[in-house]
């Protein structure tokens, strides 16, 4: 059911890519129904081709067989479709469960527009519940942990390494601060190379319930 809604949601993003776009490619269990539906169209004669926010969703792609471009070469994306952990009604968004989200960040700034694809699990009321993972320098792991535990997070450190050979460092808030203030506050933390905290860059949101697909809008706009 919930696999359902994750395709249903990926799908109706799909529907928005055209011929020719650069298309961004996020991360997740969400993304990967994105990017086999992506590869469908591509076969049915899509000309686009795509940039990968992790190796993992860059091998899918290629397997979906749609033609993949090292985003280093590249400055402008067309559109991004992207998963999300957390959403709320102002399209803030919490990502990185899956450990991807420095370079979400970076392809979705670059993006024209962004939409995230969710069911209806991502959907909150105020976003803060779920872990904000920040990926961190190794060379700095002891000093940002004090430096978010200050901030007032619970921390925890993530086995493994990102894409990027960092680390990830998970923070949980008994009470999450104004997301803008904590944004801002981890941005200036030297070593914190990136975190979780989506503010401004999701356009629109496609959020799947129970067969049902609506598109929130950053101005507002459902459909
Ligand atoms: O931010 C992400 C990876 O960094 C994912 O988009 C997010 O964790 C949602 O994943 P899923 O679709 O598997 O629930």
């Amino acid at each position: 059911m919930q696999d359902d809604d994750k395709r249903l949601a990926a799908e109706a993003a799909v529907a928005e890519v055209q011929d020719g776009m650069l298309v961004g490619l996020g991360t997740g269990s969400t993304v990967r129904f994105a990017i086999e539906a992506l590869g469908r169209r591509a076969a049915e004669g899509l000309g686009i081709m795509a940039v990968a926010t992790s190796i993992d969703s860059a091998a899918k792609a290629a397997a979906a067989g749609i033609a993949v471009r090292n985003f280093a070469d590249v400055a402008q994306v067309d559109l991004t479709i992207d998963g999300a952990d957390e959403i709320d009604a102002r399209l803030w968004a919490i990502k990185g469960a899956g450990g991807a989200m420095l370079r979400e960040k970076v392809v979705a700034a670059a993006s024209t527009r962004m939409v995230v694809i969710a069911d209806a699990t991502k959907r909150v009321d105020a976003i803060g519940a779920a872990a904000l993972p920040v990926e961190v320098l190794p060379f700095a792991r002891e000093f940002v942990t004090a430096r978010l535990s200050r901030l007032g997070a619970r921390v925890a450190r993530r086995a493994g390494l990102t894409d990027n050979g960092n680390i990830i460092l998970d923070a949980r808030f008994a009470v999450f601060p104004d997301a803008d203030t904590l944004a801002v506050a981890i941005d200036e933390i030297p070593g914190a190379l990136g975190h979780g905290l989506f503010l401004t860059e999701v356009d629109a949101a496609y959020i799947a319930h129970d067969g049902i697909v609506t598109r929130l809008e950053r101005d507002g706009a459902t459909g």
